[in-house]
């Protein structure tokens, strides 16, 4: 088990990270979720000891991290955001260089390269340089890479950033594959519905600091709103829309009413508030050109927690 407790950095008079602690199970998968500058790669960077915290403690089943070689370290693998291979020697060459450098040596290492590479979907490429390969190839080499010395907890820093949809699909393939194996995972994002996807567990954070830690079923159960309902009304002719929302905002169940044209976005407070609004509408005489129903994005945690939205 990875126990972060009160992690801080500070650049200058910045502080980048304000006394961060949260906790990663074996087998768990932990997305930590924040936008640009919240903090998210300073804290990896600290938790794999590559930058000096300037208070706080990281240790992995009991034992410090800390910086230099050190027992703990071994069993973490880190993924940067920059991604670092020699883009004009073939994949497996550049697996074989890893591993060297993590101690493997002869057989061992040629069929551990071997394993990695196949898992991350790329056996195929085995002798192709990296400069033939789009961003997701090198980003899941990358991944192969970090994969070498058989870590228990992989650490991945933004690893959709500049990647083909396509790519970012075998990146979650590989890393469901790996959740599978009982690896642990810590996954940064500023996208919620990555994290959402992936995580067991969700921690928030902004400007440094940690803004919720809990399970995603947690996060929905503290959105304010439940549910979404969006119409549209065929005639605003007759009423215009703002008239409409002003009513709707008042009706029961009704968190918040946003519009955009005849387009009304209706948030509940649950999900039995939706038939009576629609009944409302229909009573009222508001034919509908169209309507449909949603639950709640847990991306609006972050609203709700913030006052911002995640991507401002
Ligand atoms: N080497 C550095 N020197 C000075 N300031 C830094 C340095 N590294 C990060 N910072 C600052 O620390 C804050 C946190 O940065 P960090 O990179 O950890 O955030 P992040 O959440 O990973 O964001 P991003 O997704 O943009 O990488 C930011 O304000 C950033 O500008």
């Amino acid at each position: 088990m990875l126990s972060v407790s009160g992690l801080s950095k500070s650049y200058g008079e910045r502080r980048a990270v304000d006394g961060v602690s949260f906790q990663v199970q074996r087998g768990q998968t932990v997305g930590l979720l924040g936008p640009n500058g919240a903090g998210k790669s300073t804290t990896v960077s600290m938790i794999c000891g590559l930058i000096k915290a300037d208070g706080g403690t990281v240790t992995l089943d009991g034992e410090p991290v800390g910086q230099g070689a050190s027992a703990a370290k071994q069993k973490l693998g880190l993924v940067p955001q920059d991604l670092a291979l020699y883009e004009e020697l073939p994949a497996i060459e550049n697996l074989k260089l890893f591993g060297a450098l993590y101690g493997l040596k002869g057989a061992t290492l040629k069929k551990r390269a071997e394993e990695v590479l196949a898992l991350v979907g790329l056996s195929d490429r085995a002798k192709d340089k990296p400069s033939t390969f789009s961003g997701g190839m090198k980003r899941r080499l990358n991944i192969a890479a970090a994969l070498l010395h058989d870590p228990q907890l992989l650490i991945l820093d933004e690893p959709t950033v500049g990647v083909d949809p396509q790519s970012r699909n075998a990146i979650f393939d590989t890393l469901e594959a790996l959740k599978a194996q009982g690896r642990s995972l810590i996954y940064t994002s500023h996208y919620m519905e990555e994290v959402e996807r992936l995580a067991d567990h969700i921690v928030i954070i902004d400007h440094g600091k940690v803004l919720a830690d809990a399970e995603p079923a947690e996060l929905y159960r503290r959105l304010p709103a439940q549910a979404a309902l969006q119409v549209e009304l065929a005639d605003t002719a007759r009423m215009p829309a703002e008239t409409v929302v002003a009513a709707l905002a008042g009706l029961p169940g009704v968190a918040a009413v946003r519009h955009e044209g005849a387009q009304i976005d209706i948030s509940l407070h649950a999900t039995i508030h939706a038939a009576p609004v629609l009944r409302w509408l229909d009573e009222q005489g508001h034919a509908l050109a169209h309507f449909s129903t949603a639950r709640t994005k847990l991306e609006d945690i972050f609203l709700s927690l913030t006052g911002r939205t995640l991507r401002d």
